[in-house]
């Protein structure tokens, strides 16, 4: 469980980005966690604050009940809880070779190198990036970057990750692959915090939502809570998803995922039937 506990965070005095954020992060119900907001509302700032990189000004964040130690041994114990997936790509890429850049931290760990080859495998195949093992970095388009700089998390086993605006300069190709590969990290109950002001992808990727405006979170919960007021989405700069609107068009229910829906058209059809 995460917990900001009256966090506030300012780059320079006197300017707070982040005021006063109270918020819990990771109940049992909570799968995939979206942070809606519009640029410059202090998504990414409220990232590093997460990971240590930056320390809040007031307040605290505690993790597991403890509070981020800013030693070097605590920073390193946040980390294998806590991985953060930039929104630059370059921002996480060192090594020259796509391999070597995704197992270099364990090998840093002095990690024992079958085990080092058995996750390499496994978030190779995760990732679609087989292929791609043995080329220069350097060579990549951006949506292969994006999923090495993934891979170089997602190998280090931690129990969250953070996708800061992940679908950031990628092609609806790339787009879809990134919800997919979300839905399958979802099933493998990794913990999952993505921030965005993409709504659409955000309505089909999270299950649960806080909306940061201004610094603020303004307002958290569900699909059905968080999507429906589109007069408070555009007052928070953020556009209604499509598919929210269609149902509001055809005084549908929303549906928080296929599952539902499919409860539904079944229940329909049979009326129909009768
Ligand atoms: N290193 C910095 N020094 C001073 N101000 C900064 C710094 N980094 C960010 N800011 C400011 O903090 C505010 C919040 O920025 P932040 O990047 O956290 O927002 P964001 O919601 O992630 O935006 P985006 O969607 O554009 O990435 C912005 O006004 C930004 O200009």
């Amino acid at each position: 469980m995460i917990e900001f506990k009256n966090v506030e965070f300012s780059y320079e005095k006197g300017a707070p980005i982040l005021k006063d954020i109270n918020l819990k992060l990771g109940d049992t119900s909570e799968e995939v966690i979206g942070i809606l907001g519009p640029n410059g509302a202090g998504k990414s700032t409220m990232f590093l604050n997460l990971v240590g990189m930056l320390k809040p000004t007031k307040g605290e964040i505690l993790v597991d009940d403890q509070p981020i130690k800013y030693s070097k041994r605590g920073l390193n114990e946040l980390r294998r809880k806590i991985g953060i997936v930039f929104q630059n790509s370059d921002q996480q890429i060192f090594y020259s070779i796509v391999q070597d850049d995704i197992t270099f931290a364990l090998h840093n760990l002095g990690v024992e190198e079958s085990i080092i080859q058995e996750r390499l495998q496994q978030v190779l195949i995760d990732l679609d990036i087989v292929k791609l093992k043995d080329r220069p970095v350097q060579y990549l388009s951006g949506g292969q970057k994006k999923r090495v700089a993934i891979a170089g998390i997602l190998i280090l086993n931690s129990e969250w990750i953070l996708l800061d605006e992940p679908t950031a300069g990628l092609d609806p190709d790339g787009k879809q692959r990134m919800v997919k590969l979300i839905a399958l990290l979802k099933s493998k109950g990794q913990k999952i915090i993505v921030s965005s002001h993409d709504m659409d992808f955000m309505y089909e990727v999270c299950d649960h939502f806080h909306i940061l405006q201004d610094g603020q979170i303004v307002k958290s919960g569900t699909k059905d809570s968080v999507f429906r007021d589109e007069g408070f989405l555009k007052l928070c700069k953020l556009e209604q998803p499509w598919l929210v609107r269609i149902h509001e068009k055809l005084g549908l229910p929303l549906f928080a995922n296929e599952q539902e829906f499919n409860q539904f058209n079944n229940l329909a059809q049979t009326t129909t039937e009768k």
